[in-house]
């Protein structure tokens, strides 16, 4: 039987108006609007939003827009012609201007509230209402779900202008943390990690706004100085984005019965998530029950999967609360994110993140905000015994599943078939005492070094690699030694070719981000388009000239450098 369906072409979408004619806007039109909304969309002072699943906002575009760079692999793999992102009315439109869209869009896109969770527990000083009622998309609008090739989009503005969520603020984002979330997200995509995607990114030639920042070559902890930086918008795509906070939110009203469809509208929101993350692997014939039992293990599954993905490609989150965290198990909200250079279990970037959201801490952290989804789904299941404790014990498998995924990881990282914790905690504490670069590290264990030569360019000598190195370079050669008898089933090519698929030769370092940001305010985005171009082929040996430029230890003049090894915010 010949498959027909990858054999036939895919459809172009060369103009907006293409892409109207897939415009299926089935969130507004299934879930609840707040009955309070204006229909026109006109809502954009911070109020409190008591019922519904979204308000109704009409974006507020964005000065004298510019291209400055759009996701090449999500066009392709969407069937988008590259032109379309430099064409006007798709600019305009994704850089916030809904008034023109063609007649089957509409001009009003929608915003969404959350609730907020911090490692586990519950808040609302946040809110500036202390409510949680007016928590939410602050600058985040949605303005189109379209059905392509048969898979739903949601495609959602950051830096659209203020919402009723806003909590006062501008509801802009700047052009530096844009570029950070547009070149992250299409490298998380590279790097094989689920993640919302990159469809496009707007500066406006004129509209800045001020955000508190570091001075140039700054080791302050916290920003020194205000400056004034472009606005940009840059759309990013995910089947849906409904974060844990939002469950949580619906869930929080139920159990306080703060209005009589509450309970209602959380069985809605856990619907609607299934349908749009777990479709394929949840049955739509089964009770409301027996599908939350089902999500709540496939959400386990993919969550321990995801955070185990994080660590394998160097990747800390950075402030993973529960309004951070997507239901459907991607990467959401790249913010005071990082990929670390030297490793250090405790690697955090934000200032404000502490030891909860450090790097090896975030299995720890998933399992709260695990714990804060299940909490969030528990009220429907109040009728069903069974299910309730099924959930539980889902629950309570947390801690072995994501030890599994973490032992599967190290094993594929190394390249062994069962994980061995006396290889890994060795390793481990080499890898901290010498530091090594993780990135480079893994990389050149990849190559199956027949000693620790090619191993030594990834060391940073620290402080104790300094007091002893011959001590620490013979423990380094035992090590190798070990791990080499753990590989032997494998020739040398087969083991080298399986490694350098789990470890990348290219991350997004927070170093080589900066200057691309920097050049693009000035109006030169050649920097950004040439990252953008590496960090999408991130296991690819590539050229020489890469190899020298992004495949190097970090230069010690890096280090401790206020908004580039550290930031106390990131908006
Ligand atoms: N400039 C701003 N104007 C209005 N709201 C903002 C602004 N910056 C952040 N927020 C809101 O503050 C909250 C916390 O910010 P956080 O940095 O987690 O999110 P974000 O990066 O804006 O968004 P997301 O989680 O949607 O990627 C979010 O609800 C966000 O919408
Ligand atoms: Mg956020």
């Amino acid at each position: 039987m010949p498959k027909r369906l990858s054999q036939e072409p895919q459809p172009i979408v060369a103009t907006l108006d293409d892409l109207a004619t897939l415009a299926d806007y089935s969130l507004m039109d299934t879930l609840n609007c707040d009955p309070e909304g204006k229909a026109n969309g006109a809502d954009h002072a911070p109020r409190q939003v008591f019922s519904g699943h979204y308000v109704p906002v009409i974006p507020t575009p964005i000065e004298n827009p510019e291209y400055v760079a759009h996701g090449k692999d999500l066009f392709r793999e969407l069937g988008f012609a590259d032109s379309m992102a430099q064409s006007g009315d798709f600019v305009s439109m994704f850089s916030g201007d809904l008034a023109h869209v063609p007649d089957s869009m509409r001009k009003v896109g929608w915003a969404c509230g959350y609730a907020l969770s911090i490692y586990g527990t519950e808040f609302y000083q946040q809110c500036p209402f202390q409510t949680g009622n007016g928590y939410g998309d602050g600058r985040a609008i949605s303005v189109l779900e379209a059905v392509i090739n048969g898979q739903r989009w949601e495609m959602q503005l950051k830096g659209g202008g203020r919402t009723p969520y806003c909590r006062g603020a501008d509801g802009r984002a700047v052009l530096r943390s844009s570029v950070r979330e547009f070149l992250a997200q299409e490298h998380m995509h590279a790097l094989g990690v689920p993640t919302s995607r990159s469809l496009s990114l707007y500066v406006s030639k004129t509209e800045k706004v001020r955000r508190p920042w570091y001075s140039e070559g700054s080791h302050s902890m916290n920003p020194d100085v205000l400056i004034s930086e472009p606005v940009a918008i840059s759309t990013r795509v995910a089947p849906s984005f409904i974060r844990v906070g939002q469950l949580e939110l619906f869930s929080r009203r139920a159990r306080k019965k703060e209005h009589p469809k509450a309970m209602e509208e959380l069985e809605k929101i856990v619907l609607h998530l299934i349908d749009r993350e777990y479709g394929d692997v949840i049955d739509q014939t089964l009770t409301t029950a027996e599908k939350v039992v089902l999500l709540a293990r496939e959400f386990l599954n993919r969550l321990t999967s995801l955070v185990a993905n994080w660590i394998r490609v160097g990747y800390c989150q950075g402030n993973f609360n529960s309004d951070n965290c997507a239901a459907g198990g991607f990467t959401l909200d790249y913010g005071p994110f990082g990929f670390c250079d030297a490793f250090d279990p405790q690697y955090q970037p934000w200032t404000g993140g502490g030891r909860h959201f450090s790097f090896l801490n975030q299995p720890m952290a998933a399992e709260r905000n695990f714990h804060s989804f299940c909490s969030a789904v528990r009220p429907l299941l109040a009728a069903h015994p069974y299910c309730l404790r099924q959930l539980d014990e889902i629950e309570g498998e947390f801690p072995k599943v994501m030890q599994q995924q973490m032992e599967k990881m190290w094993s594929a990282k190394l390249g062994i078939d069962a994980f061995d914790a006396g290889l890994f905690s060795e390793l481990a504490k080499l890898m901290m005492q010498t530091p090594v670069d993780y990135t480079l590290f893994f990389r050149e264990l990849s190559l199956v070094p027949d000693d620790i030569e090619p191993l030594k360019t990834s060391f940073y000598r620290g402080r104790t690699y300094a007091l002893d190195p011959e001590g620490i370079d013979e423990r380094w050669s035992a090590w190798l030694t070990e791990w080499k008898s753990l590989t032997q089933s494998r020739s040398c090519d087969e083991l080298s070719s399986q490694m350098k698929l789990v470890n990348p030769k290219y991350s997004l370092r927070e170093w080589f981000v900066v200057p691309a940001y920097q050049q693009a305010a000035a109006g030169n985005y050649a920097l950004l388009r040439e990252l953008q171009e590496v960090m999408t082929q991130p296991y690819a040996e590539q050229s020489k000239d890469v190899e020298k430029k992004y495949y190097r230890l970090k230069p010690p003049e890096f280090f401790d450098v206020g908004g580039s090894s550290h930031y106390s915010c990131s908006s």
